[in-house]
């Protein structure tokens, strides 16, 4: 498979200032050549690795001017697949692009599969599978701390930490075997290879315990905003997204269908859904509204229940809060700026062991306090991560994990036990297993083929 030589378009498709026809494999400088006229100077051929050439890409077959590019060579194995790879810079229209790549194909390319450069990457060995990974979340990242995390895994963060692991059960495996192997000369592992052992668990409990930030950063958390009519929720949506989406009046019953954006909040990447006000219905068409509020209430990770303090707490907002009482909620204390002091104490009521926070849509005001109370809901309870420490982005990496846990944990049951070596043994030999999966040392065909064929064209 890797005797070919792929080629694909690594740009978005649309307009842009460049677009980008990437080649890799062992014919990928002959093709390009077969495309690309310098302008001046020698051929592509004969170019240096790392070097960009000014000239026109042609059609093989007819000739045909199609775009005048830039043509950059990289050869092997310093380039991203770690084998000849050349771009093709074009004009970044959707036509030019198409026409380039089109004529690279003419030329003897074969179009790639989805991921496949980073695929290639990974199986000449320049990205490990959990680095290979980190290039998605890098590329779907939506918010600032989860693309920190995903360079920080494709800088190998992540790899270097379960090799640690990895190389401590490794150690205990080697004594096992020795012990097993030449009974006389070495003695039964003993207090040093249980402490690597019950180090190894308390690393992988760890990382374990970053999962839940993680797929938050990686996922998104989904919030949506209730209330009655009238307190602003949709002012709300408006002052996070700093302009205006939904319509505000004055009138109750504004909104009618529920309205997702996505933002962020509080540093997380989120789905913000604002909903229809909760009343007793006039009309059938706003209790439609109503139940679709209700069933984005029920889907999301965080509720934020909005009464407006001009109008102080109400028995239907009280109803609300109790209908909502098994979600995660804050209550939203609305249009502070319109009233001269807050009754505190109602809304400490209504929210009951959930925060509350008093803000404005109109001026601003409390929606960074907002923000913050959101982070601290979320991450409630959640480990306390070091800077630079990996973090897990991925379910798949978590479930590795917690196999790998699992088998440990057996192992020192056994060892406690006194159960004999070679079990222990066994044990420890699905922990090493489980560890490989992430970074692909012992990763299956099926599970490659399932995570690059998530990435997008090109890539
Ligand atoms: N134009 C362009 N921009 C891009 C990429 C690309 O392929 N092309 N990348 C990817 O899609 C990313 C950059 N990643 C890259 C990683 C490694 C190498 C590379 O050539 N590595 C060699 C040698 C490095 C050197 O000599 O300094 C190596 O690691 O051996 C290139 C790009 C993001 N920007
Ligand atoms: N003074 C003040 N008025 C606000 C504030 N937020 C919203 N309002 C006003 O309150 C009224 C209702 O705002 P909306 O955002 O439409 O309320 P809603 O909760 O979405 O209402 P429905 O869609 O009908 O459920 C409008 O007249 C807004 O201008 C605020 O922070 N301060
Ligand atoms: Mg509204």
């Amino acid at each position: 498979m890797l005797e070919d030589t792929i080629a694909a378009i690594a740009t978005p498709l649309g307009e842009g200032g460049i677009g980008i026809i990437r080649l890799s494999g062992p014919e990928a400088i002959q093709i390009a050549a077969r495309v690309f006229r310098p302008k001046r100077g020698p051929s592509l051929e004969e170019t240096c690795t790392h070097r960009v050439r000014l000239g026109l890409a042609l059609d093989p077959k007819t000739g045909e001017v199609v775009d005048e590019v830039l043509a950059l060579v990289m050869r092997a194995p310093r380039s991203y697949t770690a084998e000849d790879v050349v771009e093709l810079h074009c004009h970044g229209g959707p036509l030019a692009c198409a026409r380039v790549l089109e004529a690279v194909l003419k030329a003897g390319a074969r179009l790639a599969e989805p991921g496949e450069f980073t695929r290639r990457a990974y199986l000449n060995g320049r990205l490990d599978l959990a680095q290979a990974e980190a290039v998605l979340n890098i590329i779907r990242a939506r918010s600032r701390a989860g693309l920190a995390a995903a360079v920080n895994q494709l800088e190998g963060g992540l790899s270097k930490k379960v090799k640690e692991i990895k190389d401590e059960i490794t150690g205990v495996l080697a004594s096992i075997e020795a012990s097993l192997d030449f009974p006389e000369e070495v003695g039964d592992p003993g207090r040093e290879e249980k402490e690597r052992l019950n180090k190894a668990r308390e690393a992988l409990k760890r990382l374990l315990s970053t999962w839940e930030e993680g797929k938050i950063l990686s996922q998104g958390i989904k919030i949506t905003l209730v209330g009655r009519p009238n307190v602003g929720k949709s002012s709300l949506l408006n002052a996070f997204l700093k302009e205006e989406r939904a319509i505000v009046s004055d009138i109750p019953g504004t909104t009618r269908d529920t309205i997702k954006e996505i933002l962020q909040l509080g540093g997380f990447p989120c789905e913000l859904v604002d909903t229809a006000g909760w009343r007793q219905a006039a009309d059938g068409l706003e209790e439609l509204g109503i139940a679709r509020s209700r069933a984005a209430a029920a889907a999301a990770d965080l509720v934020l229940l909005v009464v407006d303090l001009t109008v102080g707490v109400t028995q239907e907002d009280t109803e609300i809060a109790e209908s909502l009482r098994d979600k995660p909620l804050i209550v939203v204390g609305n249009k502070v700026d319109a009233v001269l002091e807050v009754d505190a104490g109602s809304l400490e009521r209504l929210a009951g062991s959930c925060p509350w926070v008093a803000v404005s849509a109109k001026t601003g005001e409390g929606l960074e306090e907002l923000g913050r109370k959101i982070r601290d809901l979320i991450l409630s309870g959640r480990a306390l991560r070091g800077p630079g420490e990996p973090l897990l982005l991925r379910e798949r990496h978590k479930v590795a994990l917690e196999r790998a846990l699992e088998h440990v944990e057996d192992a020192l049951r056994g060892w406690s036990e006194g159960i004999p070596w070679d079990l222990v043994s066994v044990d420890l030999q699905g922990a090493w297993e489980a560890l490989g999966e992430i970074t692909g040392e012992t990763a299956r065909e099926e599970i490659l083929d399932r995570i690059f064929s998530e990435f997008c064209l090109g890539k």
